[in-house]
């Protein structure tokens, strides 16, 4: 379980997230929404500990992570799986080495058995026998397939993820959705997933939570929030320049 227990932020005096206090249960998919600099990469950065709160508790699992310390946090994030917005991989390897990049880092596991790893993870993201590609060979898709597959050789308990979705197009947007549904469930892994997409919010979430100037101001499954009577959730459907609901 994740739990944030009135966690606030702030950068030189600005507060850039303010008595947040959400619970994320394990398996669960929470997606987070809101518009820009409103705090999502700012909470999303404090679940990971990158970042400090300047007060408030986070807990992953029994453990209070807001206040550790690098060494402390390692052990933590090695149950953590992250695939960032523009997928963060690293250009000077081949695809292969990409995805076994935790594995030699954080493992003793053997050449032949990260090989196998990699190649199972691999054709879990639909991508078989690509490992010797670099990623200046693939298409921002197949990218982002591969930064999933590296988040998940690590056989993570909790996966965050930054803007899966952007530059993509539509069909390769349902298709990323459709995989982070598919991890979810093979490997029944916590998801948070920060994205500014409605539509793809509410095909993956199991809640959606919406952050509006720092505060968190609403937390619901797909299906009520688009009912919600906040003025502040209304706007933000209606900047999507939809006049229908947009979650089926
Ligand atoms: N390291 C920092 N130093 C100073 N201000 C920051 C820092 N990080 C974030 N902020 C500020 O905090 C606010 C929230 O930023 P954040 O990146 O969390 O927004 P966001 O919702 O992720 O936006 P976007 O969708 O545009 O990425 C913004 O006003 C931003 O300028």
């Amino acid at each position: 379980m994740i739990r944030l227990i009135d966690v606030s932020k702030s950068f030189d005096g600005y507060e850039a997230l303010k008595h947040v206090s959400l619970t994320i249960a394990d398996g669960e998919t929470l997606a987070i929404i809101g518009g820009s600099g409103s705090g999502k990469s700012t909470l999303l950065r404090l679940l990971i500990g990158l970042i400090k709160p300047t007060s408030g508790e986070i807990y992953i699992g029994d453990q209070e992570i807001g206040h550790m310390t690098e060494q402390e946090l390692k052990p933590i994030r090695l149950h953590m799986g992250m695939v960032f917005q523009y997928s963060a991989l690293f250009d000077s390897m081949t695809v292969g080495d990409n995805v076994a990049f935790g594995l030699r880092e954080h493992t003793d596991l053997s050449e032949a058995r990260i090989a196998e790893i990699v190649r199972e993870k691999l054709h879990l993201v639909g991508l078989d026998g690509v490992e010797d590609l670099m990623p200046s060979e693939l298409s921002g898709g197949m990218k982002k397939r591969v930064s999933l597959a590296r988040a998940i050789a690590i056989e993570p308990s909790i996966i965050f993820y930054d803007e899966p979705s952007s530059g993509l197009d539509p069909i390769m947007t349902e298709k990323i959705d459709e995989l982070i549904i598919h991890t979810q469930r093979a490997l029944h892994v916590t998801s948070v997933v920060v994205t500014h997409d409605m539509a793809s919010a509410c095909r993956i979430a199991d809640r959606i939570a919406m952050i509006y100037e720092g505060e968190l101001i609403a937390v619901d499954t797909a299906e009520r929030f688009q009912r919600l009577k906040d003025p502040r959730v209304q706007a933000f459907f209606h900047t999507l320049r939809t006049t229908k609901e947009v979650c089926p």
